[in-house]
């Protein structure tokens, strides 16, 4: 039924979705795998998966280990760029899908043998370093003892410090001076940047830590020195364009190019995604390159990947690889149907979201009289592996591309989706096949 409105009006021979239901049924080919095939109603197609095939399935699923399973892309080496957020900005909701989607495609690849290179693309490099640089050194004239707790949250020191850098002019000039030393690679400066990213990446590793997630390390500044000959040689190749004292490629069908080098001379988000892409395939020989933000950068990427196809650094076929994908996703709302924020209009911060998640399902366990039947550890674990588990699965069940409501009591809610039932029998039938005990696993 879907199918008709792609076509409907389009000239072809079929009057209506059960006419496309009966040629797709007439020609399925035959495989071991469908019992009968048949097309109901308005137009639905019900394919019925043969029994004996499924027993065949499972019994060697079992024997032989799941991971037979899996499919076999043709692919040897991914990169996944996910999560990445910014450093000494808020790592917010829009951070968390983007972790938990993108740890699941890295998860799908890696079951099906690829090698993934988990890349945390981080925002640590820009002008804003500057700033908090300064304001680093004005507030801690000892500034290598300024650690996690003496600077404490690190979003209120970048909103001081950029309150300063808009109020006070003569900051602001040794803000800029910050930069430029910084990119010229002076020590002092270099090492206050370490360490303001140090303190960032801390607060990271908490969320990824109790997500299970596993990510490494590949920020903007890793290819702020690739950016120079990237350009040098798109420049060569006739891609880049002057426009309005700006570097820019042109791409076809979208009317804003993509600014490579802006009028002041510095690289950007582009210049970096370019190098970036550059290093991926030709350093890391990647095949696949995917990347998890939200839809609103999409545009971005399709022009990053137009200009690697320009270049030659990607074939034209969609089917063919090296390739590159940007997996977007929608927006996370509040109740309010607004973007996803506490109450006093602050985002709410992923460590105090993991925090509620978890209390609530541990009250829930106390609630079933867990207490009296489990240790402290026992309840503080499966209150982890639940609340964790539940934001996770919040997240997955959602059409990716539209946007969704937060909600807590839905996501904790006990009435067990089908799905996760299923992955528990999983979960059990792999347990029974590598202990051998069947006994405690269903005690478990
Ligand atoms: N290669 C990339 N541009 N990856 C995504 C980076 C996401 C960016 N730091 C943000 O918070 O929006």
């Amino acid at each position: 039924m879907g199918l008709w409105s792609k076509i409907k009006g389009k000239g072809t021979q079929f009057r209506g979705p059960p006419a496309v239901g009966e040629a797709i049924k007439n020609n399925l080919p035959t495989s071991e795998m469908i019992e009968s095939c048949s097309v109901a109603g308005p137009g639905f197609v019900n394919v019925v998966l043969s029994k004996n095939w499924m027993a065949k399935s499972i019994q060697k699923m079992l024997i032989e280990g799941i991971d037979t399973w899996a499919p076999m892309p043709p692919v040897k080496r991914a990169v996944v760029d996910f999560s990445s957020p910014n450093i000494a900005k808020e790592m917010h909701v829009g951070h968390l899908r983007s972790t938990i989607i993108g740890d699941t495609l890295a998860r799908m690849l890696e079951f099906s043998k690829v090698e993934v290179l988990r890349r945390n693309h981080v925002g640590d490099w820009g002008t804003q370093f500057g700033m908090l640089i300064e304001f680093l050194f004005e507030k801690f004239p000892n500034f290598e003892d300024a650690n996690e707790t003496a600077i404490g949250d690190l979003q209120a020191f970048y909103k001081a410090s950029k309150q300063r850098f808009d109020a006070d002019p003569a900051f602001k000039e040794k803000a800029q001076q910050a930069v430029v030393r910084l990119q010229g690679g002076e020590d002092k400066y270099r090492r206050a940047w370490a360490q303001i990213c140090e303190i960032s990446r801390n607060e990271f590793h908490k969320v990824y830590q109790r997500l299970g997630v596993h990510l490494e390390e590949k920020g903007e500044s890793f290819y702020n020195p690739y950016i120079p000959e990237v350009i040098e040689a798109l420049t060569k190749q006739g891609l880049v364009e002057e426009s309005q004292g700006a570097r820019v490629i042109f791409i076809e069908g979208v009317n804003i190019p993509l600014i490579v080098v802006k009028s002041d001379g510095g690289f950007n988000y582009a210049s970096t995604d370019l190098a970036a892409l550059w290093y991926r395939l030709n350093e890391e020989k990647a095949d696949w390159i995917i990347y998890v933000t939200d839809v609103g950068q999409q545009q971005h990427f399709d022009m990053v990947f137009k200009a690697a196809k320009r270049a030659g650094w990607l074939p034209h076929g969609d089917g063919s690889y090296p390739k590159t994908s940007h997996v977007g996703f929608g927006l996370v709302l509040g109740e309010d149907g607004k973007r996803f924020r506490t109450r006093n209009t602050e985002v709410v911060r992923l460590v105090d979201l993991l925090d509620e998640a978890k209390s609530r399902s541990k009250a829930a366990l106390i609630e079933r009289g867990k207490g009296e039947e489990w240790t402290e550890e026992e309840i503080e674990s499966t209150a982890e592996a639940v609340g964790y588990g539940a934001v996770k699965y919040a997240d997955l069940k959602n059409n990716r591309l539209t946007n969704y409501t937060f909600n807590f009591d839905q996501m904790l809610n006990d009435k067990v989706p089908k799905q996760l039932l299923f992955i528990c029998c999983m979960l059990m039938l792999e347990s029974v096949q590598s202990s051998g005990d069947l006994v405690k696993t269903l005690r478990n």
